[in-house]
């Protein structure tokens, strides 16, 4: 899945981000599959708005998202749904845990969503562990803390297939040792499908073997 951006400007940022540079803002960008590519912005310079477009769900902006040389607006609604089953997957900031499920029934629903179910129940329990979340697995979304959250946001966007992996974030709310857990099987998950990621953080970091930076 090819991803581009053609000068594309957030409506409600356009004053501040054409008053100064930027990588990524208001340029030609053909995101190159399969590498690790970091997006590094101070709070509040739009990595989520920037995240929102790469998955479509927000518009207003100026220029094209480009997915395989079509504009996302110009995709059906079904055809965009089966991107995001397939092609694309997604670790949002707010990371939408749903509250009235459990952990495993936030995971659950995207692993068996659109069929053949791309990863078996047995490796979920095996990546659960790896991310120190076995013991909430049967708790309510309502009750689990944010760092808990996030790891399961992040085990639910590994149970399918992707192209890419977009994340916004991912690791804000972990210490050290879970995230370094994290990174490693989101780094061998990405391995295993040819798949790329892009992330957005605030600093610089070392938890991934980064292709490519670019500052917001
Ligand atoms: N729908 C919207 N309409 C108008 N302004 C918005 C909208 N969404 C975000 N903004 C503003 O755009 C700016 C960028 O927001 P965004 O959430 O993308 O930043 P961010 O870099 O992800 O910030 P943080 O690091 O704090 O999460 C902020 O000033 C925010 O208030």
């Amino acid at each position: 899945m090819q991803i581009q951006l053609e000068n594309l400007v957030p409506v409600p940022l356009k004053d501040k981000i054409l008053q100064r540079s930027s990588d990524v803002w208001n340029r030609q960008i053909s995101f190159t599959p399969s590498k690790f590519i970091k997006i590094k912005a101070p709070s509040g310079t739009g990595k989520t708005t920037l995240v929102h477009y790469l998955y479509h769900v927000r518009t207003d902006y100026t220029g094209q998202v480009l997915v395989n040389g079509k504009a996302w607006t110009a995709y059906s609604k079904a055809a965009i749904a089966d991107m995001r089953q397939t092609q694309v997957s997604v670790v949002f900031q707010d990371l939408r845990i749903f509250e009235q499920l459990t952990a495993l029934e936030n995971i659950e629903l995207k692993r068996v969503m659109g069929g053949q179910p791309y990863c078996t129940a047995e490796k979920v329990t095996e990546m659960a562990s790896r991310l120190n979340i076995t013991h909430v697995l049967n708790q309510s979304g309502k009750t689990l803390s944010y760092g808990e959250r996030q790891r399961v946001a992040i085990l639910r966007a590994l149970v399918q297939p992707f192209q890419w992996l977009l994340m916004d974030e991912p690791f804000s709310h972990l210490d050290d040792e879970n995230a370094h857990r994290a990174a490693q099987l989101i780094t061998e998950e990405c391995k295993a499908r040819h798949a790329g990621f892009i992330l957005t953080d605030l600093d610089d970091d070392t938890r991934f073997a980064y292709d490519i930076h670019y500052n917001l």
